[in-house]
């Protein structure tokens, strides 16, 4: 017996029922569906209707998997799937010959090229992953009239590399007047370094008595608990090393996705952080759902991010970066892994997608559910999207709604796609109807939101290394960060082989149904300002505001009064 089922219906029918939401897209067709589920056994469909995009297939290339979008309990079983019918669209799609003319990506979602004479965001320290201060539902906050990021950093003039900064990661903080225009801040966006988060030997107590060469902390979200308050909870990833001195890992990396809890401060000229005394681990791989260190030394389990789903009120979930359990490279990849459409001539045979190695390629995104009102105990549910024999990493998830969709949004390396696939280094995302649905992958089903500008079609493209000369900027950009409005925050990596560690210019994304597309009306050509995070909600703790200052030794009127500082928010 089926377990739900599906009805098509016309296009008119649908407009009816759910309005026009796909009078953007004017290259391919739309094809209703009506999905009715009637649940019998298993996953659980919950009923829902949805226009669904179709595309019309580029020759030589398969046709992306269908994906309903239809909503199942986060409760529920059901994994969705990135395919590799789907991610082979975004080399169909950036084909010279077919898609686009002579350029090498789409316009649409290709991030516009970083000078390279981009300004340093603080020079004495190197940054990557970077986010803000959010509430359940990803707001973000300034604190009584600053704006406050967190940032992976490591120390440029520590004798390492800046390739190398990943063992030696600690989280801090920048902060900087809210309210005002990107135009009349400096050039590299005016952020404060406040120094590093946790109190230095705080963090590696998550590891008990496990013996390690070293620690660093990994991303990362941080919540502010209540809006009218300034408790924060800082989930991030602790990881425990164990190298030679020349570098090479003893034992698989120990990651742990932790919590420690503090308080923000400011007064009238800066902002700081008390606690993070107590770090306790939260979640480690399980082995049935999520990938462990033994079963593959290069797993990946990181990046949590906290949320509360309008959905299932009364709940926190957290997304996180995880993989596919099993043993590493296990030939376990399945047709549905494949996604092709039945008798599809450009489909690929399983055995030969086996043999090719792209079964070392196995990441998901993970969910977990908080058991306890203080977010302290955790349990595991099945990941919402995998990507077997597709991709190995999905970093850095994140859950983002917007006009009731539902996006997933992850960021992924070139070099982490399986043999026979090719994608920038890039934000990928992924719309359903609920928390856990049957995602579609966006734009043309292929997933790429916003990549960094190469040439995935000629020999300097075609290496996971390309050319610096041909492809200046193939890595100048990486861990995206999708923020409210559609503002996209990331770090530079590379321009025209100069290192960043850096905050990039940050862009803008229109998102409406299953595409993005870069507003190239934003700031310069598409470019705005460096480091551009700006709050959308903030949070006035008058009675922590005037205490800090008469902590401060500052009268509350000294040199600012309540209009003006209002006015800056
Ligand atoms: O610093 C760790 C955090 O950074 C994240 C996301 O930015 O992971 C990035 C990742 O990739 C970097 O290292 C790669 C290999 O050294 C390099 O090829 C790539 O260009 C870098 O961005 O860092 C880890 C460790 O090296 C690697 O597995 C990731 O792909 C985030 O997930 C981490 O929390």
């Amino acid at each position: 017996m089926p377990e739900y089922v599906e009805m098509e219906i016309s296009n008119q029918d649908v407009s009816r029922i759910i309005g026009n939401g796909h009078s953007g897209r004017k290259v391919y067709g739309t094809a209703i569906r009506l999905v009715l589920a009637c649940a019998i056994t298993g996953s659980v469909p919950l009923v829902t209707a949805h226009a669904q995009t179709a595309v019309t297939p580029v020759p030589g290339f398969p046709a992306p998997t269908t994906h309903t979008q239809q909503v199942y309990s986060p409760f529920d079983t059901f994994t969705s799937r990135w395919t590799r019918a789907d991610a082979r669209q975004i080399k169909a799609r950036s084909d010279p010959n077919v898609a686009v003319g002579a350029n090498s990506m789409p316009t649409s979602v290709t991030m516009p090229d970083i000078p390279a004479d981009f300004p340093q965001t603080n020079p004495d320290v190197w940054l990557w992953d970077t986010w803000t201060l959010i509430d359940a539902h990803a707001n973000q906050f300034s604190y009584n009239g600053w704006e406050v990021i967190f940032a992976l950093t490591a120390d440029p003039n520590a004798g390492y590399t800046f390739d190398d900064r990943h063992v030696h990661a600690r989280i801090s903080y920048f902060y900087r007047r809210a309210g005002i225009p990107a135009s009349a801040r400096p050039r590299n966006g005016g952020w404060i370094y406040g120094g590093h988060l946790f109190p230095d030997g705080a963090s590696v107590k998550v590891f008990g008595s496990t013996p390690l060469t070293n620690n660093a902390e990994w991303s990362g979200s941080t919540r502010l608990l209540k809006t009218d308050g300034n408790e924060v909870a800082v989930f991030y990833t602790a990881l425990g090393f164990n190298r030679t001195a020349e570098g090479a890992n003893i034992a698989p990396p120990v990651a742990i996705i932790s919590k420690t809890n503090g308080r923000i401060h400011a007064d009238l000229n800066h902002v700081w952080f008390t606690g993070f005394n107590n770090h306790t681990g939260l979640l480690q791989p399980d082995g049935t759902y999520y990938q462990t260190g033994q079963q593959n030394e290069f797993y990946s389990f990181r990046d949590p991010f906290t949320f509360e789903d309008p959905q299932n009120p009364g709940q926190t979930f957290m997304v996180f970066e995880g993989n596919t359990a099993g043993e590493r490279g296990a030939k376990d990849c399945t047709a549905a892994d494949l996604g092709y459409q039945a008798g599809d001539p450009n489909a690929e045979d399983l055995d030969t997608v086996q043999n090719s190695g792209a079964t070392y390629q196995k990441a998901n995104i993970g969910l977990a559910v908080s058991t306890d009102s203080s977010l302290t105990q955790w349990r595991f549910l099945p990941p919402l999207i995998s990507a077997n024999c597709v991709n190995d990493q999905t970093e850095r998830p994140q859950v983002y709604i917007k006009d009731g969709k539902y996006y997933l949004f992850t960021i992924s390396h070139r070099s982490t796609f399986a043999a026979g696939i090719d994608g920038p280094d890039g934000v990928y995302g992924f719309v359903g109807n609920g928390l856990r649905s049957d995602f579609e992958p966006l734009n043309w089903g292929s997933g790429l939101a916003l990549g960094n500008p190469t040439d995935l079609n000629t020999a300097a493209g075609s290496d996971f290394d390309p050319d610096p000369q041909q492809n200046p900027r193939a890595f100048q950009a990486y861990s995206h960060y999708v923020m409210p409005n559609g503002l996209v925050e990331s770090f530079i990596d590379t321009v025209e082989g100069r290192r960043g560690g850096a905050l990039a210019p940050t862009v803008k994304i229109q998102i409406s149904d299953a595409t993005t597309q870069i507003d190239l009306s934003y700031g310069q050509n598409g470019l705005g300002g460096y480091g551009n995070i700006p709050a959308n909600r903030y949070d006035l703790d008058w009675q922590g505001f005037v205490r800090d200052l008469l902590q401060s030794g500052r009268s509350p009127n000294a040199s600012i009064s309540l209009a003006s500082f209002v006015q800056q928010q």
